[in-house]
């Protein structure tokens, strides 16, 4: 978000809450163990990149944190409060892995999509001025103002991403938890998606994002989970290099995890 599309509302107070908090969280589908005794918190600001192989349980523990997912054992908070008692569809933004194809099916605008954001937020009956605020901020901060009365599912990849970032805006959610979002977008437009997620965390948006590309996450997030099971590993970029967590994580497939950064 620009200064400009700020300058309207008011400064939050940063919370100390954690945004997220996992305390010692364990998940089996059936007899398949998938997440084991993991704890993580994200605190406000953070922009956490959460690597880990295919299969290594980053969705299911994605799942976990909002609240879509009850762990075994163990306990998940969002802001303080049990996830399971929390709607978290009002503070965090949830672009999937699948928005893509979800989109298509999608015979609405951009700006319908990104006005639905505004419904958990909107007082009963009409749309304020601050909501219609709220909108044209979001569409701005994403730069697809020209895009506004384009069918999403006519959209390119990386458009339609920044649609749902800005559906997520238009909320004002507190957390953007993106899953492996640029999955099918070329190199040029990816680059600039990962600048646009690093300017929005610059402006106080928590960020979470799964993401397969090391490079990426080693680029632009504050700090970096790595996940097989079990977390291998849950620091800063330059602790993360510095280490061979990557390796224990990844086993025999890291070299797998070349990255054009
Ligand atoms: N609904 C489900 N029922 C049963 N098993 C599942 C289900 N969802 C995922 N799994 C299994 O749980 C494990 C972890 O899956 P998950 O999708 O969380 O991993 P991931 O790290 O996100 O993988 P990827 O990087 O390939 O998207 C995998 O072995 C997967 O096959």
């Amino acid at each position: 978000m620009t200064a400009e599309t700020t300058n309207s509302e008011p400064t939050r107070e940063r919370s100390t809450v954690p945004v997220v908090s996992v305390d010692d969280v364990s998940f089996a589908y059936g007899d398949l163990p998938v997440i084991e005794s993991v704890s993580i918190d994200i605190e406000p600001g953070a922009f956490l990149g959460l690597v880990g192989p295919n299969g290594s349980g980053k969705s299911t523990l994605l799942n976990l944190m909002l609240g879509l997912q009850k762990p075994d054992t163990g306990m998940v908070r969002l802001f303080g409060e049990p996830a399971s008692e929390f709607d978290a569809g009002e503070r965090i933004g949830y672009v999937p892995q699948n928005a893509t194809t979800a989109a298509d099916r999608m015979p609405v605008t951009v700006r319908e999509l990104v006005t639905m954001g505004r419904y958990p937020r909107r007082l009963v009956g009409r749309f304020s001025d601050d909501d219609r605020r709220a909108i044209d901020n979001a569409l701005r901060a994403v730069e697809i103002t020209d895009l506004t009365d384009r069918r999403v599912g006519q959209l390119s990849g990386g458009q339609r991403q920044r649609v749902f970032i800005a559906r997520a805006l238009a909320a004002e959610a507190d957390l953007l938890a993106l899953d492996e979002p640029t999955v099918g977008v070329d190199a040029e437009s990816r680059e600039a998606f990962y600048e646009l997620l690093a300017d929005l965390n610059d402006s106080g948006l928590t960020i979470l994002l799964i993401e397969h590309d090391i490079g990426v996450v080693t680029t632009y997030a504050s700090e970096i989970a790595c996940l097989n099971r079990r977390l291998y590993f849950d620091g800063n970029p330059e602790e993360f290099v510095a280490t061979d967590a990557l390796a224990a994580a990844y086993g025999t497939d890291q070299h797998v995890l070349t990255h054009d950064h």
